[in-house]
Parts: structure tokens; C-alpha cells; sequence
């Protein structure tokens, strides 16, 4: 049994959240810990953002990101409104650099309270994302997937700070079996890293719909880099613009590509509850003053 740490537990748009504080600490979540924390209702997550001193000068602090699998992620932006969310309100700053494995991500908590997170410039080339092998064209790769349907034959594929394939379908999303491929997908041999799946509908210039298949996670309500991904893919193959309203099943994100290159995600991020936990064994107890409020 090591010191408790204090942790909430947050979502955005759904995406569930686990915000850990290990400031002042060396050590570290450890796998079992997430097990455990993943296998209990009350804590069930798809990320747990770890917050941790910073390792380089300028930056607030590094964030580990760890996927349900207990997997590690180089981005995640809804876990980051969540980081910003918990920080603002414990010390009212608005503005953040954070690291991460993959580089930094700068933040801002916007007036009206929506957050705004920059997640850093797209990359295209295949052994960014990475792939398997050289695709010259990574805008229409074909996923060699006899099982899958013909919904899921050739994917955009991009990386966000960590890797995603866009499905790009005419249909409704919910009319397409993603939980039935997903995984299969994520596995797949063009993706030495696994990827993220998802299968976007573009339904006006402006505006897509889309579901994803988080890697190390499995289905879930939101995922802010694929959300990312999806724009970015959807304007650089012209179906869209580069501002564009995405409706995932948690809500809405609005995501601009700048013309210098950068991707900004704004939407929102909620507090649920708090607690203490033992990142050794999992451990956990919450915060009965705040739970009840
Ligand atoms: N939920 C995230 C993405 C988290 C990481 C992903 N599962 C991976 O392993 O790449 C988001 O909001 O971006």
C-alpha cells in the first residue's frame, strides 16, 4: 500500500475519464492498479490521464495517457479537457502546455466553459502513423479484410499523435456494425502500433457523423483524435471544409485545421465525482463531501 492519490473522475462527451494527480510523486499507475480500476463499475474508464511533474522547463506538467488495456497513448483530446477541467478549477489557470509521449499539446480553458486544445500538426506519411508497409496514397489505402464488409475495404489513415484509419461511408454510422470488426481492424497487419477505427459520415460540408473503435479501449461514446482525424482526412479528400461541426455519440466537437497546419479541438469536459486512490493496488475511495454535492 503506497500514499493515496487524489483522483476524479471526468468525461468528455462521454468519453469516460479518469484524472489521476501524481504531481510530487516518482512513482507511477501501475498495470494492476489499472486492472482493477477498470473492472469496477464506479471507475470503469477509457483513459486514465496521469498527471505528473513536468519533465521539460515551460511545460506545466507530463501526461500519461493509459488506454483500458493498460496500452499506453501519445494523445487523447478529450482526456486533455479533462486535465484542463481539473486544473483550472483547483488553482484558476486557463492556460496549459502539457507533454506527453508523443510532444506537447497547448490548451485553454475558453470563457463560458468550453476547452479548446491544439493537437499539433497531422502526419501523413506511412511510417509516421506508422504502417507496415509504404502506401503511396494514404488517403485511399486498401485494408486487405475478406471478413470485413464493404464498408471497411480502404481507409484514410493519419496520425494525430497516435495512429487512426477513417472508414469514409454514405450510410448512417449506426447502421454499420463497427463492434463487429473493430477489433479485427485494430489488429490488423498494415498496423504495426494497432489503430483506431472509425467510420465517419460526411452529411454537409460543414458537419460529419461518426463512431469509433478506440485502440486498447473498444467502442466507445467520443474519442477527441479521431475526431480529429476524421476532419482532417474528410477536408484534404475534399468531402469537407476545414472548420467543421463532429457529431459523435457523446455530442459535439468543433474542429478547425488551421492554415498553419495545426488541429484545434473545442468542446466540453464534466466533473462527475472525486476520490483517493492507492496507485499501487487500485484501491479507491470517494469523496463523500464532493460525491454528494
Ligand atoms: N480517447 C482519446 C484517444 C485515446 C487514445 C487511443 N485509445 C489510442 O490508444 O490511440 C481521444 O479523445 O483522443
Amino acid at each position: 500500500m503506497s500514499a493515496r492519490i487524489p483522483f476524479s473522475r471526468m468525461n468528455g462527451l462521454g468519453n469516460e475519464i479518469l484524472v489521476a494527480d501524481m504531481r510530487g510523486r516518482a512513482d507511477t499507475i501501475e498495470p494492476q492498479a489499472a486492472i482493477v480500476l477498470a473492472n469496477d463499475t464506479q471507475t470503469r474508464f477509457d483513459q486514465i490521464m496521469a498527471i505528473h511533474d513536468p519533465q521539460t522547463a515551460g511545460t506545466d506538467a507530463f501526461v500519461r495517457i493509459i488506454n483500458t488495456d493498460g496500452s499506453e497513448a501519445g494523445a487523447c483530446g478529450n482526456g486533455t479537457r479533462c486535465v484542463v477541467h481539473y486544473l483550472s478549477a483547483l488553482n484558476g489557470q486557463r492556460e496549459f502546455l502539457f507533454q506527453t509521449k508523443a510532444g506537447l499539446l497547448e490548451a485553454r480553458a475558453l470563457p463560458g466553459g468550453l476547452i479548446s486544445v491544439d493537437m499539433g500538426q497531422p502526419r501523413f506519411d506511412w511510417q509516421s502513423i506508422p504502417l507496415a508497409q509504404k502506401v503511396d496514397d494514404t488517403n485511399a489505402t486498401l485494408i486487405e479484410f475478406p471478413l470485413a464488409s464493404p464498408a471497411f475495404s480502404r481507409a484514410a489513415v493519419v496520425s494525430m499523435g497516435n495512429p487512426h484509419a477513417v472508414f469514409f461511408v454514405d450510410a448512417d454510422v449506426n447502421s454499420i456494425a463497427l463492434e463487429n470488426y473493430g477489433s479485427q481492424l485494430e489488429h490488423h497487419p498494415l498496423f504495426p502500433d494497432r489503430a483506431n477505427i472509425s467510420i465517419a459520415q460526411v452529411t454537409r460540408p460543414t458537419a460529419l457523423t461518426m463512431r469509433t473503435w478506440e485502440r486498447g479501449v473498444g467502442l466507445t461514446r467520443a474519442c477527441g483524435s479521431a475526431a480529429c482525424a476524421a476532419s482532417v482526412l474528410a477536408a484534404r479528400t475534399g468531402r469537407a471544409e476545414r472548420r467543421i461541426v463532429v457529431t459523435v455519440p457523446g455530442g459535439d466537437l468543433i474542429i478547425e485545421w488551421r492554415d498553419d497546419d495545426h488541429v484545434i479541438m473545442t468542446g466540453p469536459a464534466e466533473w462527475e465525482w472525486s476520490g483517493t486512490l492507492d496507485p499501487l493496488s487500485g484501491a479507491f475511495d470517494r469523496d463523500a463531501e464532493r460525491a454528494s454535492a
